[in-house]
């Protein structure tokens, strides 16, 4: 499928960013989807309730800690925390998608990252989109294309800020959160997605 790094919009300030473009609405960056105070809320209820996992995985011949940690819900939980129950609402409401469940990540510090990939497809019905919503430290994501000559293009997702990825750019993009130097506060990112698989989520 015809897809590529969008050239436009790169000094716009305030509306949203096309970064990809393809035909299923490619990676769209829109800042300020939720307001700073609502953001600072969501990110302090997070962190302090959500049970987080340290996870381990296996990497070759080695197990490694995953430089993270993680958690996950189903949205339809009785006891889900509020804030995701208001950023899912808020999300249906604004995309009209039927997202079903919500991974968190919580970076730590600029230690903590996210290798580059693409989201699995298993865990993904076709077609539907991926929204990715940022709470505390602004971290900046990379994105880039698998076909060769491997264009890419980094944006700081900000707090309050939503990033909506299509299916398809799975099929052709990487995004990762690279380790960083720089002295950064904690972030939070919630990954809402239309999950085939829902019913194994706790
Ligand atoms: O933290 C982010 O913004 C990216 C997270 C991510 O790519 C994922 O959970 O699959
Ligand atoms: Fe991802």
């Amino acid at each position: 499928m015809r897809s590529s790094i969008g050239q436009h919009g790169l000094f716009d300030i305030g509306g949203p960013r096309v970064l990809v473009e393809d035909v299923e609405g490619g990676i769209v960056y829109h800042p300020g989807v939720v307001s700073e105070a609502m953001a600072r809320r969501w990110f302090e209820a997070l962190r302090d309730e959500v049970p987080w996992q340290a996870q381990q995985r296996p990497m070759y011949d080695r197990i490694v800690d995953v430089p993270r940690l993680t958690a996950a819900y189903r949205l339809a939980r009785e006891d889900l925390p509020m804030p995701l129950r208001e950023a899912a609402a808020l999300l249906r409401q604004r995309t009209g998608q039927p997202f079903n469940a919500v991974g968190l990540n919580h970076y730590r510090d600029g230690r903590d990252s996210v290798a580059p990939h693409n989201d699995k497809l298993h865990i993904l019905v076709p077609h539907h989109p991926i929204a990715l919503v940022s709470l505390g430290a602004p971290r900046r994501m990379v994105i880039r294309a698998k076909r060769v000559p491997r264009t890419s293009i980094a944006i700081d997702l900000e707090p309050g800020s939503l990033l909506l990825m299509s299916y398809d750019s799975q099929l052709h993009y990487e995004h990762g959160v690279p380790k960083t130097r720089e002295p950064v506060g904690p972030r939070i990112s919630l990954a809402f997605r239309v999950r085939p698989d829902v019913d194994r989520l706790p």
